[in-house]
């Protein structure tokens, strides 16, 4: 496999000089005019090293590099400063890059430069594996987590990026099941080659197929030339299909014959095509009851959901507000601030809350906020029902907004309120704790566990 380096210039003469000048080292190059298109080809793809200007328009090199060490960091960054810029080769150097090269540059000099850092980097890259299973992080492949079980999670997908099995990722919307879909494949043997999503649920019906096979020109009306669907896109990497509970029967039926046989035709095509691609599949409803409906296919079902993956709310994991938020920050506040990233009253605040839209919603909470004040994350900031809460009147009239709600979530949300209210009322004697609320002591135990409350303290009084 090839060793792939990101190019990062705003100049076209320097980004096609180290474009042709590392192609003839033999590596795959990708150039970015700017950071902003550098960090959407790193969310696309695995790069072993970035070489990365400093001074560039919109986000600047010091920037980009803050950033790649947030979400990428395993790739080695290398920094092209202008001559006599000392400061900010300082500045690059502390935030995690590999080294620094003054422009201009001589031809062997960055040659060295790069055979370096990547043989460091594969050193590195070894021994934090190594230092990972050890430590137990909080974070893999990108997905942050510091509960007990985002980490079983994980080592879930150490283990199946091993086997070439189809995995089912189920969870609610906004918990992760795509970032979780990525991290497999780039664990897997097949993570230096495509990885394709697509959601079943945003493709419609009559051109699904298409989409999925590829067709020949004049096969149907808008066919005007042949096109390659997403299986072939996928060759050798792998195919997430999310949504797979929307596929319509007949599509079902298809997908199943081309993993059971491994090949397929372009719709209108005579030509047999053979198929090495690893399916993962995600959804968000019960797919077992669609199954008894008869909205699914028992042996597809089977045949796609050979191991599991089960994405808890977040909302049941409360312990990884912490750190999930320091990553949002990182991500989207002023990583030059030093200090503390967000309020004692805004954690609280956020720790309280149920989310509905699980990580997807905490994520957009903590842009909003950042950005009118990109410094620090604080309860002003946050949007109204976080920083309010929701205490309810029992008895008082069920009200429901007229855009709708999740029963399940809000109800959800009310129970852990009362289970953290009647522990402070009882200082932290579950038994008295469930008592208040007419349950037993193993109750209430229970249920602080399911929401990732239970400590072990207060077990005294049992
Ligand atoms: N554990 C995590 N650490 C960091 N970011 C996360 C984590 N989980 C989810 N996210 C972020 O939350 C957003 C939603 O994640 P993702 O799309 O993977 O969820 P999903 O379960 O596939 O959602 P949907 O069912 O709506 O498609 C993304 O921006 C993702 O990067």
């Amino acid at each position: 496999m090839k060793t792939r380096i990101l190019i990062v210039d705003d100049e076209l003469s320097m980004r096609e000089f180290l474009s042709i000048l590392l192609e003839g080292e033999g590596y795959e190059t990708v150039v970015a005019a700017h950071a902003e298109q550098a960090l959407s080809l790193l969310d696309s793809g695995l790069f072993d090293l970035v070489i990365s200007d400093v001074q560039m328009p919109g986000l600047d090199g010091i920037e980009l590099l803050s950033r790649i060490k947030t979400v990428s960091p395993g790739t080695a960054v290398l920094m092209m400063t202008a001559y006599c810029a000392a400061e900010q080769a300082v500045e690059a150097m502390k935030l995690g890059a590999y080294d620094y090269i003054s422009k201009p540059f001589k031809v062997e000099e960055i040659k060295v430069l790069i055979r370096n850092a990547l043989e460091k980097c594969d050193l590195k890259r070894e021994n934090s594996v190594l230092k990972e299973t050890a430590q137990q992080r909080d974070s893999f492949c990108g997905i942050i987590g510091a509960s007990p079980r985002m980490k079983e999670v994980f080592s879930l997908i150490q283990k199946v990026s091993l086997s070439n099995s189809s995995v089912m990722i189920q969870g609610e919307s906004g918990t992760g099941k795509e970032l979780v879909a990525r991290a497999i494949h780039h664990c897997s043997s097949r993570g230096k080659k495509a990885f394709v999503a697509v959601n079943c649920g945003a493709i419609p019906e009559q051109l699904m197929e298409s989409e999925l096979f590829g067709h020949k020109r004049g096969s149907f009306t808008g066919a005007v030339a042949d096109r390659a669907g997403l299986f072939e896109q996928a060759e050798g990497g792998t195919l997430f299909l999310d949504e797979i509970g929307e596929l319509p029967l007949l599509m079902q039926t298809k997908l199943l014959r081309v993993l059971q046989e491994r090949e397929f035709r372009r719709v209108g095509g005579a030509q047999v095509q053979k198929s090495n691609v690893r399916i993962l599949t995600a959804s968000n409803r019960d797919l077992q009851s669609q199954v008894k409906t008869g909205g699914f296919r028992e042996d597809l079902y089977y045949r796609i959901n050979v191991m599991q993956i089960s994405m808890p709310p977040l909302r049941e994991r409360i312990e990884d507000i912490p750190v999930l938020v320091e990553h949002f920050f990182r991500k989207y506040g002023d990583t030059r601030q030093t200090g503390e990233v967000i309020t004692p009253g805004a954690l609280k605040a956020l720790m309280n809350y149920h989310y509905p839209g699980n990580i997807r919603e905490l994520e957009n909470i903590v842009e909003r906020s950042l950005v009118m004040d990109a410094s620090k994350i604080q309860e002003c900031n946050l949007p109204k029902q976080v920083r309010t809460g929701f205490l309810p009147c029992p008895g008082r009239d069920a009200l429901i907004p007229a855009e709708g709600m999740d029963l399940e979530s809000f109800l959800s949300g009310l129970e852990k309120q009362y289970l953290v209210k009647a522990l402070e009322m009882t200082g932290g004697a579950k038994k008295k704790a469930g008592e208040l609320l007419g349950m037993s002591f193993r109750s209430f135990r229970y249920r602080l566990a399911k929401f990732g409350l239970d400590s072990g303290e207060g077990d005294r009084d049992e």
